[in-house]
């Protein structure tokens, strides 16, 4: 069934909840570091206010625990200064202080309501019947006319706000989500050979999209990075020094090392590993080689090597297809940035490029970078989409 978009919507006057996917990179103090998330979704909420809509905003921040985790007055401030329309802040999601703020809105206004991970059914999976009958959903429905799902990155988690709207109200896919569907839904008549560049932190969501996508046969060279590579070499029986071990430790990936021993018994010859890592020496970069590994106590793996960025450059300059998710290293320092920086800019030169993610799109516009022939919004929703995977917030749009 086809996906109805905000062509096929009625807008004027009407309530409208609006499920968007500001998720950005925050300064210590709470703070936006980086809104290129809020501007990707400038486009249908100034549509939906300029045809009259009264717009509440569903989004998340960061996962509970995590130091990103906060509220999303500083995001609406700035959607505020953004748009050319009223935008309030609700510290509310669901409740009746919520609803009250969705229904005083007058047409071309909009309330963006709290963090909807700071109600924790928000931060389970559920499928969406199930989803319909959560309590955030229960509690908007009463005041909405129709959702509008603009969250594409976010459209793998199958999350009430994600999944549950559809079974109640009629929903419809934003800009967002539609110009992502259209570019990302047709990798396989993309040019090869393909290679996936994985890094970043979220090691889960790369290992599941790493297996897919050599299962597949989609992917000729897996490059890893970030901590993902650092999971890879500790599968390897590299030693890297008990800093990088706990920091997988304490993320709960210790499971992942054994996935990826797999992967490595199993698509060995396409899945390549750092063979030098940075770590911090006398407050500078120092670089080791794996095969000789002697990381001190407190040093942990912050980014990768030159030799590994020259031959993985070599990799991506001589591809038809990179797609590329997470930083290399931890990019926010300028000691760990050079292997993101540099990596990226080469993947800029394969003949066809998709990157995605939350931190991977703020460190491409840190270091300026720009030729890619698609930034999606999403990081692990484009690899799950580039791996032919069904997405649960487009399922939920089509049912
Ligand atoms: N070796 C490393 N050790 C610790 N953190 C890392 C390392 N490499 C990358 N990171 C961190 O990964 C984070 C981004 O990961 P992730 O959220 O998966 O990316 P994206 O949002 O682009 O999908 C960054 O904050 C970066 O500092
Ligand atoms: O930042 C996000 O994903 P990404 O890191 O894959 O780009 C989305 O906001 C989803 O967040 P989640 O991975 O905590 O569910």
């Amino acid at each position: 069934m086809p996906i109805e978009t905000l062509d096929d919507l009625a807008v004027q006057g009407t309530t409208l909840g609006v499920r968007i996917d500001i998720n950005s990179p925050l300064t210590d103090d709470g703070d936006l570091a980086d809104d290129a998330r809020l501007r990707a979704h400038l486009d249908t909420l100034s549509e939906l206010l300029e045809r009259d809509g009264r717009v509440a905003v569903l989004a998340h921040q960061g996962r509970p625990g995590g130091d990103q985790f906060r509220n999303l007055r500083p995001h609406a401030d700035r959607l505020d200064e953004l748009l050319d329309a009223p935008v309030e802040y609700s510290d509310a999601t669901f409740s009746a202080d919520a609803r009250r703020a969705v229904e005083n809105l007058g047409d071309g206004e909009a309330v963006v309501l709290e963090n909807t991970r700071f109600y924790s059914e928000e931060y389970m999976q559920f499928p969406p019947e199930r989803a319909g009958t959560t309590e955030l959903v229960d509690g908007l429905v009463p005041v909405l006319d129709a959702f509008v799902n603009d969250a594409f990155a976010a459209a793998h988690r199958s999350q009430p706000s994600i999944v549950g709207f559809p079974t109640r109200i009629p929903s419809y896919a934003g800009r967002v989500m539609e110009r992502e569907l259209d570019v990302l839904g047709d990798i396989e008549s993309t040019p090869e050979p393909r290679t996936y560049v994985v890094g970043g932190a979220k090691v889960p969501d790369s290992m599941a999209v790493v297996e897919s996508v050599l299962e597949r046969g989609l992917a000729d060279d897996v490059l890893t990075t970030g901590v993902v590579g650092n999971v890879f070499l500790l599968a390897d029986g590299t030693d890297l020094g008990d800093a990088s071990a706990d920091f997988v430790y304490e993320q709960g990936y210790w499971d992942e090392i054994d996935r990826a021993a797999d992967l490595l018994e199993e698509y060995g010859d396409r899945i390549r590993l750092p063979v030098d890592v940075a770590v911090e020496r006398d407050g500078e970069r120092h670089e080791l080689p794996v095969d000789s590994l002697a990381p001190r106590e407190g040093e942990a793996a912050m980014d990768v090597g030159t030799e590994t960025i020259d031959t993985y450059a070599g990799v991506v300059r001589d591809s038809g297809t990179v797609v590329l998710n997470g930083p290399a290293g931890v990019f926010e320092d300028e000691t760990f940035a050079r292997g993101t920086r540099e990596l990226f800019e080469t993947a800029t030169a394969a003949d066809y490029s998709i990157v995605g993610g939350g931190d991977t799109a703020a460190a491409i516009r840190k270091f300026g970078i720009d030729g890619f022939d698609h930034v999606s919004t999403g990081g692990g929703a484009a690899l799950n989409m580039l791996t032919g995977e069904d997405l649960p917030a487009v399922e939920a749009l089509r049912d």
